[in-house]
C-alpha cells in the first residue's frame, strides 16, 4: 500500500470517508475494496449493517481501527453533520432505489432520493468538504430512438440511442406514470449539486451506475427480505431459480440493458475517489457497453448458467410472460435501452470495465447458489409440511 500515486504519480494521502448507505449493496463493495486495498478510513453510516458484518466484527481484524459504524437514519438525525465534518469526502449512497417502490410509494422514493439528500450536499458545501453523489442511469429515462417509427432504420444509429454525460436529454413519461418519481428526483438532485459547484464552489462528483450486479445485490424474498417484496431483477431472477419457478418476463422482456460486475464498477469508484483533481466537477457514466442484453436474454443466460453451477437441470418452462401492471401495478413504466457513452470516464479515469457478462453471472450465481440453495430447500419444505 506505501508509496500508491494516483493517476498523475502524485503520493496518495490516507483519507477519512463519510459513506452514507455503507450498508447496501455498493456501499457493501466498497468498504470491502477500501479496507483491503487503501489506508482510507471510513465512517460507515446506514440504518442497518448486515451486508458489512464482515468488515466490522472481530475486533482483531487488520482493518479494526479503519472502519467505525454508526447506525443513523439521515432523515432525522443531527450527527450526520458532524461526521460530514469529521471526514476529508462524503460519499452518499442512501436512496430507495428499486423499480417496484417508485409507483407504489411515490413519496417515500422522492423524499429519499431529493429531499434526505438535501442535507448532505448543504453540510457539505458549506463545510468545504467533497462530495461523490451516487445518482443513476434513469436519469436518462428513455432514449431518442425509443420515440421514432418502429421500422425507422435511425433506430440502429447510436445518435439516437448512445446516452452522453453532457448531450443527452432526459426524457421521462407523463407524471401518472410514477414510475419516473425516482429518476426525477435525482434529476434534481444532480441539477441542485451542480449548482452548488457553479454558485459556491461545491467539489462534487456525480456518478450515474448503469445496472451494477453481483453478490449482495438486494435480497432474496422470504429468505432475507419480505416474502411479498419485489428485488431488482438479478434477486427476482435468482430467487425464481432457486425455487425452480419460471423467471416472470415483464411485457414481454423485451427491455434492452447493460450489466456490469460490482467489481468492475467499484475500481472506477477508487479512481474518483483518489483522483479529485480528475474528477471533481464532473458526471460520470459507470457502465459497461459490451454487456447489452434484453432482459429474455438475460433470463436464458441465467437459466443455463444457474443449471452449471448448481448442478440442477433447468425446469420444462423456464420462463413466463407477466404484465408490468401484475407484476408492479399501475403507474409503472420503462427505460427501452440503456448503452453508456464511456468518453469522459476514458479520457478523465482511463477507466474500463473487463468481465463479460457469461463470467459475472458465473461467478454471482455461484454465491446465490452457496449463499441461499439450503435456506431456500429448508423454508420451502417447512411450508410444504404446514
Ligand atoms: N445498484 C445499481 O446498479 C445502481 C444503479 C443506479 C443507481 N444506483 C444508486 O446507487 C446508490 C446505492 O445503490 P445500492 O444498489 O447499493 O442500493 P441499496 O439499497 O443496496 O443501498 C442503499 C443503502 O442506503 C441505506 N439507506 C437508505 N435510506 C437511508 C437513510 N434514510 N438513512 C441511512 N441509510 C439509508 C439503505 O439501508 C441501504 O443500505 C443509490 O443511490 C442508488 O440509487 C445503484
Ligand atoms: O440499476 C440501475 O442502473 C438503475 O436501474 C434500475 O432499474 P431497472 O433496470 O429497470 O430495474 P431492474 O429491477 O433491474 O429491472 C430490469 C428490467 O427487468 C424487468 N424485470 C424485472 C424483474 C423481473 O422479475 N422480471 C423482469 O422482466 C424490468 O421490468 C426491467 O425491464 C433501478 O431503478 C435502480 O437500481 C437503478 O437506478
Amino acid at each position: 500500500m506505501a508509496g500508491k500515486v494516483d493517476l498523475d504519480g502524485n503520493p496518495i494521502k490516507p483519507i477519512t470517508i463519510c459513506m452514507i448507505g455503507a450498508g447496501g449493496f455498493i456501499g457493501s463493495h466498497l468498504c470491502e475494496k477500501l479496507m483491503a486495498e487503501t489506508p482510507h478510513k471510513v465512517l460507515a453510516v446506514d440504518v442497518c449493517n448486515d451486508k458489512i458484518k464482515h468488515l466490522l466484527e472481530p475486533a482483531s481484524l487488520a482493518w479494526a481501527d479503519r472502519i467505525q459504524f454508526h447506525r443513523i437514519n439521515i432523515k432525522n438525525d443531527s450527527r450526520l453533520e458532524g461526521l460530514i465534518k469529521m471526514a476529508d469526502l462524503t460519499i452518499n449512497l442512501a436512496a430507495i432505489c428499486t423499480p417496484a417502490d417508485y409507483n407504489t410509494r411515490p413519496l417515500d422514493t422522492i423524499y429519499s432520493n431529493f429531499i434526505d439528500a438535501l442535507p448532505v450536499v448543504k453540510y457539505c458545501s458549506e463545510n468545504g468538504k467533497r462530495l461523490i453523489h451516487f445518482s443513476t442511469c434513469e436519469v436518462y429515462g428513455k432514449t431518442i430512438g425509443a420515440f421514432l417509427p418502429k421500422n425507422s432504420p435511425l433506430r440502429q444509429d447510436p445518435t439516437y440511442y448512445v446516452l452522453m454525460e453532457d448531450a443527452s436529454p432526459c426524457i421521462f413519461g407523463p407524471i401518472e406514470k410514477q414510475r419516473w418519481s425516482y429518476a426525477c428526483a435525482k434529476q434534481l438532485i444532480e441539477r441542485l449539486i451542480y449548482a452548488e459547484g457553479a454558485e459556491n464552489g461545491l467539489e462534487f462528483t456525480i456518478v450515474r451506475p448503469f445496472n451494477w450486479i453481483g453478490p449482495r445485490m438486494d435480497f432474496i424474498p422470504g429468505i432475507d427480505g419480505p416474502s411479498e417484496g419485489v428485488p431488482r431483477v438479478l434477486a427476482c431472477f435468482s430467487n425464481n431459480l432457486l425455487r425452480r419457478e419460471p423467471l416472470k418476463l415483464v411485457d414481454g422482456g423485451e427491455s434492452q440493458r447493460t450489466f456490469i460486475y460490482i467489481k468492475d464498477a467499484i475500481e472506477a469508484v477508487l479512481l474518483m475517489i483518489e483522483n479529485p483533481a480528475r474528477a471533481n466537477g464532473h458526471i460520470f457514466n459507470v457502465g459497461n457497453p459490451n454487456n447489452e442484453v434484453t432482459v429474455r436474454q438475460l433470463a436464458e443466460m441465467m437459466t443455463q448458467v444457474y443449471s452449471k453451477v448448481s448442478g440442477e437441470s433447468s425446469i420444462e418452462t423456464p420462463t413466463i410472460d407477466v404484465s408490468s401492471k401484475e407484476f408492479y401495478g399501475e403507474g409503472y413504466d420503462d427505460s427501452d435501452k440503456r448503452i453508456p457513452d464511456m468518453t469522459i470516464i476514458n479520457k478523465q479515469l482511463g477507466w474500463n470495465p473487463k468481465t463479460s457478462l457469461w463470467d459475472l453471472l458465473e461467478s454471482t450465481l455461484t454465491y446465490q447458489h452457496r449463499t441461499y440453495a439450503e435456506a431456500i430447500k429448508q423454508a420451502m419444505s417447512k411450508t410444504t409440511a404446514n
